[in-house]
């Protein structure tokens, strides 16, 4: 059985889902530890209500510290096989990324190699691709490696937008796609 580790900053709407296909059995896989840089994160408490164990990694908790080199660890000390970034915001560094070769993997909500790299997360991606009058969005599940959103793809899902999409329809589509992504991505690795 595979074990996943959760990197997330937020919500974590992906680890939810992974969570749940896990249970329902869907994926031969557990998620196994759950690692936020935010400590208001929601994503924790939903770690916590499954049992999960769950950590903060920030320059407050881990003060003066090599972060990439702690979460490295942590990652390591539950024997992860998977890596999954769910809503992470911060760059992955060269110590997971060598630890965690072609291991690591990302959801970007929209189609790259458009709508990509530095400061396109979230809804700001929502907002380009709405601004930049696009006919259709999607979810791009990809490898990471050193740079934003460039690592090999592993699949993308489009959808049509409407003609009065607005960034919070355009975001709930997108996370609905993303939940049939997650799943059909891992299914391929797990
Ligand atoms: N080495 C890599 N690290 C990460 C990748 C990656 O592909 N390679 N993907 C991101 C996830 N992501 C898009 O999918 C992404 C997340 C955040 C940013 C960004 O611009 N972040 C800001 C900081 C935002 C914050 O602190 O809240 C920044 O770097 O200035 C871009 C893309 C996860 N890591
Ligand atoms: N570029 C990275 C990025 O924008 N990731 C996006 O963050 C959302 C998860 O947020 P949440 O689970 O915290 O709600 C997801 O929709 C994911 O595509």
């Amino acid at each position: 059985m595979k074990r996943i580790g959760i990197l997330s900053s937020h919500n974590g709407s992906g680890f939810e889902y992974i969570q749940k296909v896990c249970k329902d059995k869907v994926l031969d896989a557990n998620v196994v530890v759950v690692i936020s840089n935010n400590s208001n994160a929601k994503v924790l408490q939903k770690a916590a209500s499954f049992d999960i164990p769950n950590f903060i990694v920030n320059s407050k908790t881990y003060e003066n510290e090599n972060l990439d080199l702690i979460i490295t660890n942590l990652l390591k000390e539950y024997n992860c096989d998977i890596i999954f970034l769910s809503g992470y915001m911060k760059k992955i560094g060269k110590e997971i990324l060598k630890e965690f070769d072609k291991k690591i993997i990302n959801t970007h909500p929209a189609l790259l190699p458009k709508f990509g790299g530095k400061g396109m997360y979230g809804r700001n991606v929502h907002e380009a691709v709405i601004n930049s009058n696009e006919t259709t969005s999607g979810v791009t599940i990809h490898y990471v490696d050193e740079n934003y959103d460039e690592g090999e793809y592993i699949l993308q899902k489009s959808i049509d937008l409407s003609k009065d999409e607005t960034v919070d329809s355009l975001e709930q589509k997108i996370k609905d796609l993303e939940q049939k992504a997650i799943v059909e991505a891992l299914k391929t690795i797990v």
